[in-house]
Order: C-alpha cells, then sequence, then structure tokens
C-alpha cells in the first residue's frame, strides 16, 4: 500500500542484500576450512563496513518513517537501501576476485 505502483521497490534491494549476506557467510566458512590465504582474500573490507554502516541507517530511517511524523524520510530510506544493496554486490564481487586470485595461483 506504502509504495503503491512499485511494492517491489523494498523487495529488490533486500533480497539482493539477504541473498549477498547468506552467500558470504557460505564462503567464509569454505575459506576458513580451506588455507591462511583464502580466509585473507575474505577478511572484512572497508567496503564492507560501509555497506553494513549505509545498511543500518536505511533501516532505521524506513522503520522512523513508518511514524506519521517521518513519513517525509521514506525515499531518502528507500535511496540509502538501494546504496547499501549496490555495495553488497560491490563487496562481494571484491571478495569474490580476491578468492579467485588465490585459487588460480595454486
Ligand atoms: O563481512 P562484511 O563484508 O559483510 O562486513 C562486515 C562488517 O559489518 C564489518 O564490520
Amino acid at each position: 500500500i506504502v509504495f503503491g505502483p512499485v511494492p517491489w521497490l523494498v523487495t529488490v534491494p533486500s533480497i539482493a542484500i539477504i541473498g549477498r549476506e547468506i552467500t558470504m557467510s557460505a564462503v567464509r566458512e569454505w575459506a576458513a576450512s580451506q588455507n591462511g590465504k583464502l580466509s585473507k582474500a575474505v577478511a572484512v573490507n572497508s567496503l564492507g563496513k560501509w555497506k553494513t554502516a549505509t545498511q543500518m541507517i536505511a533501516l532505521t530511517i524506513l522503520l522512523a518513517s513508518r511514524d506519521s511524523s517521518f513519513e517525509r524520510l521514506l525515499p531518502s530510506g528507500i535511496g540509502l537501501l538501494y546504496v547499501s544493496a549496490g555495495l553488497s554486490i560491490w563487496s562481494l564481487v571484491v571478495y569474490m576476485r580476491q578468492i579467485m586470485r588465490v585459487l588460480l595461483k595454486k
């Protein structure tokens, strides 16, 4: 109801963020069972920190915007959720590229 003609507006970045988190947990668990170089390849980077920071701020804004006095914050909450989803995918690609580099050197 809130998003009218675009009900998927929050669903799409949410699925991207959740999918990335599940993928990264699995990849990290696998990397931890392999050699130290692989664990280093998936060590937290600053993109991951920005991803988490923007995600937390976006969620806070989205929750606050459910209150009628903060309703006008909704677009910025959605915008920030997309920024966070972008950083999620970007950091995932960075981790995967680092893993590939280690694996190809073997
Ligand atoms: O492991 P990442 O890339 O999801 O980042 C994790 C953290 O939130 C950084 O502190």
